[in-house]
């Protein structure tokens, strides 16, 4: 058995191949390039698009030549594939703007300086943006029977609901890059999330048809599913990120750490790359002792680290722990900022303005007997000092990087106050 294949399917990440044996047998014999792309449908990836990007990975550190697509053609065009509505188009320069983000953060993931094996990126707009009309359509399209394409499940979903000409044909452009790569690049694989097996398959068919004694393969990965039946990859605040303006380190950390139980090993496996061993014994660690937790700690600073780098992690850490114990002194304002994002804020109506009147406007206590009782009960903390003077009045000490103010009410409900 291959190694390489081994891991994959120890991990999970294996939802179909087109010829598992002839993969295999090519994978023992020889260093192949594979590919895997990305469309810029914003300017950023998230979380979801972790997984192909982490397989590339293993197979980079397995010896073979990783080549990450950005679908700067495609994504103007919009892949019908798992979606039940016609995508609305973004202008060329969007598109350009969001190819260029997405370049430098797949390259993040990827080793290009590699001796024997270094990654590539590719961008098939070179390809897809200078083809005329009458070669796509004589030197390509001739190649698909309608048939074959009405028959995709990208397409065959939508025909009642609906779908252009532009995102019917998108198998196609798709299959071309494959073709292209393959000719061009000797690239023999490409993988994808389970959404993808139609237009890889048609990749396939293309290449079948156009090149004599092709061989050549798919694979996809499995969509990644959560035991409680909701969306991978969503909070309330909406999508995770990979860029940090979106979801910082410290979200994103706690995104991991807030993981279900019956998900967390299976997380582990997809997004880390820690050994066989290890995980077994982690996944001991979570049935022996869940409460803890500290395997779901593990697998948010292997994928912080990861994605964000070592200092963030340990900044994500800090305000993590700060929030918890309450105790944020020691936290800087960018920090606060952070792990403050979601809390209710407030405007203050003065600079200088008495503690028990902010209390009332910022509605953090409910009524001026109550803010009284709060205060001299010691239920109110300044940015994590208790205050238990009736008569204090907020001064310049008090707004952090002549900022914001954290006042605290009990053991957990903050509010920020900005000025
Ligand atoms: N269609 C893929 C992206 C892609 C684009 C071009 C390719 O050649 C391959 C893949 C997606 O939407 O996820």
């Amino acid at each position: 058995m291959n190694e390489l294949l081994q891991d994959l399917k120890f991990r999970g990440l294996i939802n179909q191949v087109t010829d598992e044996a002839g993969l295999e047998e090519l994978l023992n014999k020889e260093s192949i390039k594979l590919y895997s792309g990305f469309d810029p449908t914003a300017d950023s990836l998230h979380i979801g698009h972790m997984l192909p990007i982490l397989t590339l990975k293993r197979f980079q550190l397995a010896g073979h030549h990783p080549i990450a697509l950005v679908g700067g053609a495609t994504g103007l065009i919009g892949d019908p594939s798992g979606k039940k509505a016609e995508r609305t188009l973004n202008t060329e320069d969007i598109v350009q703007q969001w190819s260029d983000s997405i370049k430098n953060q797949l390259s993040r993931f990827l080793d290009f300086e590699a001796e024997v094996n270094p990654a590539e990126i590719a961008n098939n707009f070179e390809w897809l943006g200078k083809m005329t009309i009458t070669e796509f359509l004589r030197d390509v399209g001739k190649n698909f029977s309608i048939n074959y394409m009405l028959a995709k499940d990208s397409v065959k979903t939508r025909i009642e609901s609906g779908i252009s000409f532009s995102e019917f044909t998108y198998m196609i452009l798709q299959s071309y890059d494959f073709l292209k790569l393959y000719k061009n690049e000797h690239c023999k694989l490409q993988i994808g999330g389970s959404d993808q097996w139609g237009n890889i398959t048609a990749g396939l068919e293309l290449i079948r048809r156009t090149e004599t004694d092709a061989k050549a393969f798919g694979l996809t990965i499995p969509l990644v599913t959560k035991a409680d039946g909701t969306k991978f990859g969503k909070t309330e605040g909406g999508a995770v990120w990979l860029d940090r303006e979106k979801t910082s380190p410290y979200e994103f950390y706690q995104f991991w750490i807030n993981a279900d139980d019956r998900d967390v090993v299976k997380y582990l496996k997809y997004f880390t790359f820690l050994s066989h061993e290890e995980i077994n014994a982690l996944e001991k660690e979570v049935q022996d002792a869940p409460e803890k937790r500290a395997v779901h700690k593990r697998l948010a600073e292997e994928v912080t680290a990861m994605v964000h780098g070592r200092e963030a992690l340990d900044q994500a850490i800090r305000i993590s722990a700060a929030l918890f114990s309450g105790d944020i002194k020691a936290l800087t304002g960018e920090e606060i900022k952070q792990g403050f994002k979601d809390v209710p804020t407030h405007e203050a109506s003065a600079k200088d303005i008495g503690l028990i009147d902010l209390l009332i406007e910022a509605g953090v206590s409910p009524s001026k007997r109550q803010a009284r009782e709060d205060v001299s009960n010691g239920a109110i903390y300044i940015n994590g000092e208790r205050q238990q003077d009736l008569n204090y009045v907020l001064q310049g000490e008090d707004r952090i990087d002549d900022e914001f103010t954290i006042i605290r009410r009990g053991k957990k409900k903050y509010t920020m106050v900005k000025y």
